[in-house]
């Protein structure tokens, strides 16, 4: 799908259906429990009522996509790790062997890795290949990319929601891995929440007081030389953007417009969520925030999507990790709306 076709179609996405949604709460209420009590589940299974069109949702078939992208400011010494570390995480993750392998495992999720921009010398076996560039441009110096190469991107991630539904997928994660992203995520964050870059800057993989001191700066010389224009999120995903957020971003909107509910994951994730609901507020039905990272801007950017996590355990790891860590929860909620029985089966009944 070329861009014309695709921004054509963000104009009109679907959204939840509220009969279902309040035939799930109508449920839910009428379970041998007291009104409620189930909390954020409760949320969760109405909210997945509503995406799906059903009563009876089902997320059997599972998958969390990792797309990957290396990024030009690494130059300026804004993580703690080297680019090439993208490129080595790739071959795990076509291992099995990364955190994400091992939780996707866990949690029942296919993992599919997607090199949308790495500079990785190959591409590993079983790692999808439509890289749009070896790595983003300096954004310290210049844009990170051109307008059409954050399109490009975007569509990647589209297609990736494209296939999913093709393959009957009914519950995605948005995983990334970049060294540096989290630079960027802060740069995106800053100009799309309006908040001080310096706030929204964290540590990433590992920096110290200074290290973190140097990328607030890096991040402010980023937006001050770029000047992205806060109402139109492309031309900030392209200035000071990434190539991974870009197909994020996409992935997202293709997953809202198929009506696949989709699980954000730290950071990097929700900055993209953050960029898709801009360019279409509809994205923000089928987003479920996960958990709470270590990340500064986290939070600040989940309260401006509206979402709250399930989770906080500390995690800044990325790779979709604190997404699929979720899935549990929501087989929690569905089958405890399937298989419980009903108040009125119990002879209870409320006094209040
Ligand atoms: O998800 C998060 O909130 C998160 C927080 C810190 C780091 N990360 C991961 O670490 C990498 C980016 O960190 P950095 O320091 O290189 O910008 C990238 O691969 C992310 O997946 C992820
Ligand atoms: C080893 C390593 C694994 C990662 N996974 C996501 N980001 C990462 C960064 C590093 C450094």
């Amino acid at each position: 799908m070329n861009w014309e076709e695709l921004s054509a179609h963000l104009q009109n996405l679907p959204t939840p259906d509220p009969r279902f949604a309040k035939r799930m709460q109508e449920r839910l209420d009428s379970l041998a429990k007291p009104k409620g009590s189930l909390g954020r589940l409760e949320e969760m299974a109405v909210r997945l009522a509503g995406i799906t069109a059903s009563t009876q949702p089902e997320m059997v078939h599972k998958r969390v996509v990792v797309f990957c992208g290396d990024h030009g400011v690494t130059e300026e010494g804004v993580s703690a790790y080297p680019s090439e570390v993208t490129g080595w995480m790739m071959e795990t993750f076509a291992r099995g062997q990364a955190a994400i392998n091992v939780l996707a495992r866990q949690a029942g999720a296919e993992v599919k890795v997607v090199d949308v921009g790495s500079k990785a010398d190959r591409v590993p076996k079983g790692v999808v290949n439509v890289r749009v560039r070896p790595g983003t441009a300096n954004m310290a110096r210049g844009p990170a990319m051109s307008r059409a190469e954050a399109e490009q991107a975007l569509a990647v991630g589209w297609k990736q929601a494209e296939t999913a539904k093709e393959q009957g997928v009914q519950l995605l994660a948005a995983g990334e891995m970049g060294i540096g992203n989290t630079t960027a995520a802060a740069a995106v964050a800053a100009v799309l929440t309006q908040r001080d870059a310096t706030t929204l800057t964290g540590m990433g993989t590992g920096l110290g007081d200074q290290g973190v001191r140097r990328k607030a700066a890096v991040i402010l010389q980023s937006l001050r030389i770029n000047q992205p224009d806060s109402s139109d999120p492309m031309d900030v995903l392209a200035k000071v953007g990434g190539l991974e957020i870009a197909a994020m971003a996409g992935f997202m909107l293709g997953a809202a417009f198929y009506r696949i509910p989709v699980v954000i994951d730290g950071l990097i994730s929700s900055v993209a969520a953050l960029a898709a609901v801009h360019m279409a507020p509809q994205v923000r039905e089928i987003l479920f925030a996960s958990h709470l990272s270590v990340e500064p801007a986290h939070g600040i950017v989940l309260e401006k999507l509206g979402l709250t996590p399930l989770l906080d355990a500390e995690m800044r790891l990325g790779e979709g990790s604190g997404a699929v860590l979720a899935f549990p929860l929501m087989d929690a909620a569905l089958r405890l709306s399937q298989e419980m029985a009903l108040l009125s089966e119990l002879g209870i009944h409320s006094q209040s």
